[in-house]
């Protein structure tokens, strides 16, 4: 029910919708969301899986040459802009343009937000030019926007502009500049502290690589949506690295009205309430020694009666991650095609990672892991010793 976010900077083009503090909250967001929310349905997201499958696989090339170095320091090039915002957002002051407009990292971020605008505009063009209606897949129940077709998320939104829908070239741009920074950042933060997770737990490795050999049934062939839906252990295994390194390590609301807490404490409206997600998910009430690396807290017979906003990875409410079920495959895909063909050796130990969130969760020093081939003998996943 609130949804307001909190006040910050001026809304930061760069990330469309994303880092729109007060501003986005009201019929602009309502609008877009509802918009946009078909183009997250779960048959959208397995239509495009043969996507996931192939950038996992060209991951899996990658890594092939990390095999012959002493280690692999896992987070990906870090996006500046995340680093960039926090820097403003600390800083009341920055949030005046006037003054904002004078500063280095104002510089910056022009440079960054030419780079992102361009590469965003290119890909709504080049879709512009190959868009045509007739390949587009057909749902049939789908009534939303009183259209039956149910679209991925760009083609949707120029199949509405199309329609007479009111969203401007910018507006289309704002969305895709949005998805491209959450489903970009998020994930690879979750899969990077994933992979370390893994790596120095041998035990839940090796039970991820019994499963996915007993998916696959001994098969080489790539993976397919049924494949990770059968999955069952490595979904523990995520959901318990996102208890421990939330991608989005807390959020803000405003609130739009009185509220009287179950306890009686009153937050009056517009009180500014951060939610830290991150001390949630590690709050011994809701788990018992909760530094512990341990998948089996979410089998179903360890979650009954646990609170169930005592779990927020993707937020809850209207305003909760739209692309959740995306990072959920995305994140199974990566992390199954890796153990499948690597195993993964610790080097740096978890507990001795300083964390930073810049926006997003990091770790302000390397991650670092070794990684090995999985050797394929005559059994497909013969262990090498660890
Ligand atoms: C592990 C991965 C992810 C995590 C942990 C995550 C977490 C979150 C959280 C906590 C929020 C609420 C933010 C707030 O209230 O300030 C959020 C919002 C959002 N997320 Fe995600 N996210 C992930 C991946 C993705 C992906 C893959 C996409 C898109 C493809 C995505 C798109 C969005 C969008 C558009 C919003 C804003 C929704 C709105 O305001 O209505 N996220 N996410």
């Amino acid at each position: 029910r609130y949804i307001s976010k909190i006040p910050g900077p001026p809304s930061w083009l760069l990330v469309g919708n994303t880092f729109q503090f007060l501003g986005s909250s009201g019929d602009k967001w309502h609008t877009r969301r509802k918009m946009l929310t078909p183009a997250f349905h779960f048959n959208i997201i397995q239509q495009f899986f043969k996507c996931f499958v192939d950038h996992s696989e060209q991951l899996v090339e990658r890594l092939q040459e990390e095999c012959t170095k002493p280690y692999t320091d896992i987070p990906p090039l870090v996006t500046q802009m995340g680093q960039l915002l926090s820097v403003r957002i600390g800083r009341p002051w920055l949030f005046l343009n006037c003054i904002y407009q004078f500063t280095a990292i104002k510089k910056e971020q022009n440079l960054l937000i030419n780079t992102l605008h361009k590469f965003s505009k290119s890909v709504i063009e080049n879709r512009k030019q190959s868009f045509a209606e007739s390949d587009l897949y057909v749902d049939s129940n789908d009534e939303q926007f009183g259209s039956k077709k149910r679209l991925a998320m760009l083609d949707l939104l120029l199949t509405l502009k199309n329609s007479g829908v009111q969203i401007s070239d910018e507006g289309i741009r704002e969305e895709v500049d949005t998805f491209m920074f959450e489903g970009h950042d998020t994930t690879s933060a979750g899969i990077s502290f994933a992979l370390i997770l893994i790596a120095n737990h041998p035990n839940v490795q090796e039970k991820l690589a019994e499963e996915i050999k007993s998916v696959m049934n001994g098969s080489d062939r790539s993976f397919l949506f049924s494949d990770i839906q059968q999955m069952h252990y490595l979904e523990l295994v995520v959901k318990e690295c996102l208890r421990l390194y939330p991608s989005v390590p807390s959020i803000g609301r405003k609130t739009d009205y009185d509220i009287v807490t179950s306890t009686g404490y009153l937050i009056p409206k517009d009180t500014i309430v951060g939610v830290h997600i991150y001390s949630l998910h590690h709050n011994p009430i809701f788990y018992p020694n909760p530094e512990k690396f341990d998948p089996d807290r979410f089998l179903p017979e360890n979650t009954k009666g646990r609170h169930p906003f005592s779990y927020i990875p993707f937020s809850a409410g209207p305003r909760n991650c739209i692309g959740q079920k995306f990072a959920m495959v995305e994140m199974k895909t990566a992390i199954a095609t890796i153990i499948r063909n690597f195993v993964l050796l610790p080097i740096d130990k978890p507990v001795n990672l300083t964390l930073i969130s810049h926006m997003v969760l990091k770790t302000s020093d390397e991650m670092r892991i070794k990684i090995r081939k999985r050797y394929k003998g005559s059994e497909l996943f013969t262990y090498c010793n660890i």
